[in-house]
């Protein structure tokens, strides 16, 4: 991180925002080598008496069995919960991923140990949330800003839908298995991070439009993430140990900024509303799933190019518009369209990101995800609707303008 976890909790407690913070519940964070015996040594200082490890066969063989393997000459009891995946070969947080390892829980389990990346956190930050206990993280894969966060982004009859639930009390990251984590994995962990060029206006506009809770404090977090990222993309592209170390710390502290704000604000905007459309187009028609990362690191340049091409215009022309049925919102934007125009100007070109998510060896078009121009295109239209709760530009163009 750019600031360390006890920097982030004091600045978090002066902030005077005027929002309600959300405690940080974390106790400890690690990212290093000797990752196994420091966790090992939390668990022995808690007292617990049994952990539920829940991992699904990829992360249990690139991180479980070691763990499992310290925990037994350390005697500390412990149950295996491996999530299986779907008929596609999908490991997916759903009902049922969700349903199996409640069944395989044992009520006297005092934590559960998530082991893998984003979708095997959320699975265990749900189950344990309802069986009401702990979770402690053990991420596999510096892949999504999701390990710190408190929201469970689940498939719910093929919705997806973010239902908050809680933080972990503590991380433990080993820096060999993130080091050996599969190429794809890394790409997706920037796509992730990239994807807050634009969460980051819509954030704002949201405040500015439609009075969306906004923390500035959050939002530099949010930002120094991205930044890092962005200033360290040859160690990162080049998967040296210094880049990996980067990544991850980016990754953690946006989801502190998304913990503190007790929602996805500042890390979630219309690129991620795409990007959740088509993993629900995809779970309809049975096609194997594209990670979370490679999809906005897509979804984000389509949608500079629609806020530059469209929206960009729009505000420099904003006086000689007629009154328009919801003249309110309308004077809102007035008021505030030189921001606008600021924000989107400094906002990368679309080629100039592209660039950057090819540097780190992402997908930069849609086909090469087995994305087609018509369900761009409809995600385009219809997209903005999955979170009634953001007012994004996206989400304005589509309901107040076209
Ligand atoms: N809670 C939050 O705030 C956030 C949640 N998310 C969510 O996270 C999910 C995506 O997570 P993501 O991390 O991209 O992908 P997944 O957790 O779905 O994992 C992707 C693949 O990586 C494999 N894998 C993970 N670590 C290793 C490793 N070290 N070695 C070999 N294989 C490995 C997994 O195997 P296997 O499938 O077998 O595990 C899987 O094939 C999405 O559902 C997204 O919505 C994203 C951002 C924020
Ligand atoms: O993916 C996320 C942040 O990267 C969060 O997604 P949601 O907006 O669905 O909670």
């Amino acid at each position: 991180m750019n600031g360390t976890l006890q920097e982030i909790v004091s600045l978090a407690e002066q902030c005077r925002c005027g929002n309600n913070h959300h405690n940080i519940p974390i106790e400890q964070m690690v990212i290093s080598h000797d990752a196994w015996e420091l966790l090992v040594a939390y668990l022995q200082n808690k007292q617990y008496k049994t952990v539920a490890i829940i991992a699904d066969d990829n992360t249990f063989a690139a991180a479980g069995r070691q763990l499992c393997d310290m925990l037994e000459k350390a005697s500390v009891r412990y149950t295996v919960c491996l999530v299986q995946p779907d008929e596609n070969g999908d490991v997916i947080a759903d009902e049922r991923s969700i349903v199996q390892v409640l069944l395989e829980t044992s009520n006297d389990v005092d934590a559960m140990i998530a082991v893998g990346a984003g979708t095997i956190h959320d699975i265990t930050r749900f189950s344990s949330y309802k069986m009401n206990i702990p979770f402690i993280s053990v991420p596999t894969a510096p892949s999504v800003d999701g390990f710190t966060s408190m929201g469970a982004p689940l498939i719910i009859r093929g919705v997806k839908k973010t239902i908050q639930a809680q933080a972990p009390i503590a991380l433990f990251a080993h820096m060999d298995v993130l080091c050996k984590a599969p190429k794809s994995m890394i790409a997706t962990g920037f796509g992730d991070m990239a994807a807050k060029y634009t969460s980051l206006v819509d954030w704002q506009f949201a405040h500015f439009m439609a009075d969306e809770p906004y923390c500035p404090f959050v939002h530099q977090l949010t930002e120094q993430s991205l930044k890092a990222c962005v200033d360290h993309i040859e160690e990162i592209s080049a998967r040296e140990e210094k880049g990996i170390h980067v990544l991850m710390n980016a990754v953690l502290q946006s989801g502190i900024a998304m913990l503190i704000m007790g929602q996805s604000y500042p890390a979630s905007g219309a690129e991620h509303h795409l990007s959740h459309y088509w993993e629900m187009e995809f779970l309809r028609q049975k096609k194997r799933q594209v990670l979370h990362g490679m999809k906005v690191g897509v979804s984000t340049p389509i949608i500079i190019e629609r806020y530059q091409r469209v929206f960009l215009p729009m505000l420099n022309h904003l006086q000689e518009r007629s009154l328009a049925t919801n003249e309110a919102k309308w004077e809102r934007l007035r008021a505030t369209a030189t921001h606008f125009q600021e924000q989107l100007q400094s906002l990368p070109s679309p080629a100039q990101f592209r660039a950057m998510i090819e540097k780190v060896g992402g997908a930069v078009a849609p086909e090469q995800l087995g994305i087609d121009q018509e369900l761009v295109d409809r995600s385009l239209r219809e997209a903005h609707r999955l979170r009634s709760n953001r007012f994004t530009i996206l989400y304005f163009l589509n309901e107040l303008v076209l």
